[in-house]
């Protein structure tokens, strides 16, 4: 006897693909409006994607996301569930860099250096912001340049290794790439400070900046409730009119009426997850064209600690010749006192060269670097940790960062839904993109207007191009 077709899907059931900030905080959206035949497939055995703790050394450490801001205009959304998780978090001191800048070859820079370096900086930043105004001024017009591009065109690109090093703090710290890689237009000014605030607040709970994706869980979620499966990689979503089915690695079949894919930018740039049909060429340019950009952390655990550890010492720079050389350094003594922990960050080319390596090649070259700031007698550490994200299928790269010349009408196909299928995720957040907190908006951005479509038939499509 032939298989009875499977029944088709109820109007107002929704797949979320991933369960990361972004996919969580869709679901509740959706569940608050009382859209709660929902399924969440999330590939991994644990929710919270990019916001993940592991140990190491014995101490919680943040393989991806662990800072947040405060202090702002506007609340970030994180502090209030900071607030009522009481998050064990501490400010970092950013403050004090200019006492803690070495040289290449080692011994530090004088404070006046470092501040003349720094106060350059936040020049160019102004300068960065004052083009992008005039470049948003007149909305019909394309026009952009990159962060780089804006230094030439006022002459001010940064050169020794302390004004790189400076700049590499201002920008490739912050968008995981060069300036060269950067839009001026949409990347400036930076609305994640302006918005949320400058203080500076560093995960140390042990449950991990993790457990604010199962704080929200927890407020629409049974515990084991079914609707939440993990373990289930989605490969394949064919989807028409009437609904789509979702196809994981293990075989499983799902349907519904609509889906929210709130994988990564780097996740669809990849060949992990095929659509049926193809996705439209408007939305495959659209998001080919962005970028998922590398940022790495690199974890040392040493037998005792041999940097100084008095107040203000926490961020310490590394200025070489070659920008993003090892630059940005912190312990963890603030957080962990005793842990003789130090991590570094790399980004852009350099995080996916370090990626590439082992961690024997990544030790040695972070011990020349350590040598020439601390000398020769330093021990060897006990134990490394880099963070893999561009390896990561489930990844692929760190965040997104908007590339120059990107139009605004391109970003709105990237964010675009193409008939049932929706998207979310801090890439498609025009303003804090990269940030948590811009997985937090787009979340309910994303649900918004998947209830807009399911309770008043107000369903967005796309805002078609030229190329259908
Ligand atoms: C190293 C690093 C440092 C960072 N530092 C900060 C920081 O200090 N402050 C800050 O605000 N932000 C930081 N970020 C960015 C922040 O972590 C992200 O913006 C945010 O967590 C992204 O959330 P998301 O929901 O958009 O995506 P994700 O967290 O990536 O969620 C997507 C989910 O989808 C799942 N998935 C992927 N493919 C499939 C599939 N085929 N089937 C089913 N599930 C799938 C993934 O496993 C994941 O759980 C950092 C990121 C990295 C990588």
């Amino acid at each position: 006897a032939e298989t009875p077709p499977p029944p088709s899907p109820s109007a107002a059931s929704v797949i979320i693909i991933g369960a990361g900030l972004s996919g969580m905080v869709a679901a509740k959206k959706l569940s608050d409006a009382g859209i709660r035949e929902l399924l969440i497939l999330e590939a991994t055995p644990k929710i919270g994607g990019r916001l993940h703790k592991t140990t190491f050394g014995g101490y919680a450490m943040e393989m991806g996301a662990a800072w947040f801001s405060e202090g702002g205009p506007q609340q970030s959304p994180l502090v209030d569930i900071a607030k009522s998780i009481k998050l064990r978090t501490h400010t970092t001191e950013f403050w004090n860099i200019s006492s803690n800048t070495y040289k290449q070859d080692g011994g530090l820079y004088s404070k006046s250096e470092v501040e003349e370096a720094f106060a350059a900086g936040k020049a160019r930043e102004r300068l960065c912001a004052n083009l992008s105004a005039v470049l948003n001024a007149v909305p019909e017009h394309d026009h952009d340049i990159s962060v780089l591009g804006a230094y030439h065109l006022h002459k001010k690109v940064p050169s020794t290794p302390l004004e790189m090093v400076a700049d590499y703090y201002n920008n490739d710290y912050k968008d995981g790439q060069a300036p060269q890689m950067t839009s001026t237009k949409h990347k400036h000014p930076r609305h994640e400070l302006v918005d949320h605030g400058t203080n500076v607040y560093f995960v140390s709970d042990p449950r991990g900046f993790e457990i604010m994706v199962h704080h929200i869980a927890d407020q629409f979620l049974d515990k084991r409730d079914p609707r939440l499966k993990i373990n289930k990689v989605a490969r394949e979503i064919t989807y028409s009119k009437k609904g789509v089915t979702v196809m994981t690695e293990d075989g499983s079949i799902f349907q519904a009426r609509y889906a929210i894919v709130s994988v990564s930018l780097g996740v669809l740039q990849s060949n992990l997850i095929s659509f049926k049909p193809e996705l439209p060429m408007w939305k495959r340019l659209a998001i080919s064209d962005f970028t998922m950009t590398g940022y790495t952390k690199i974890f040392l655990k040493f037998p005792f600690y041999f940097w100084p550890t008095d107040p203000g010492s926490e961020i310490f720079l590394y200025a070489h010749e070659q920008r993003g050389y090892y630059p940005i350094w912190k312990h963890l003594e603030n957080q962990y006192p005793g842990s003789n922990i130090l991590y570094v960050t790399v980004t852009g080319e350099e995080s996916m060269r370090i990626e590439r390596q082992s961690d024997e090649a990544t030790q040695e070259e972070a011990m020349k670097v350590l040598r020439k700031m601390f000398g020769d007698k330093i021990p060897e550490p006990e134990a490394i940790l880099v963070t893999r994200w561009s390896r990561n299928r489930l990844v692929k790269g760190s965040f997104a960062n908007w590339p120059p010349r990107y139009t605004k009408k391109e970003f709105q196909y990237l964010k675009d839904p193409v008939g049932p299928v929706y998207f979310t995720g801090e890439y498609t957040n025009e303003k804090y993109m990269g940030f948590a907190t811009g997985a937090y908006f787009s979340g309910i951005e994303t649900a918004n207007d998947l209830i807009n479509c399911i309770k008043k038939y107000a369903c967005r499509t796309h805002s078609r191009g030229t190329i259908a």
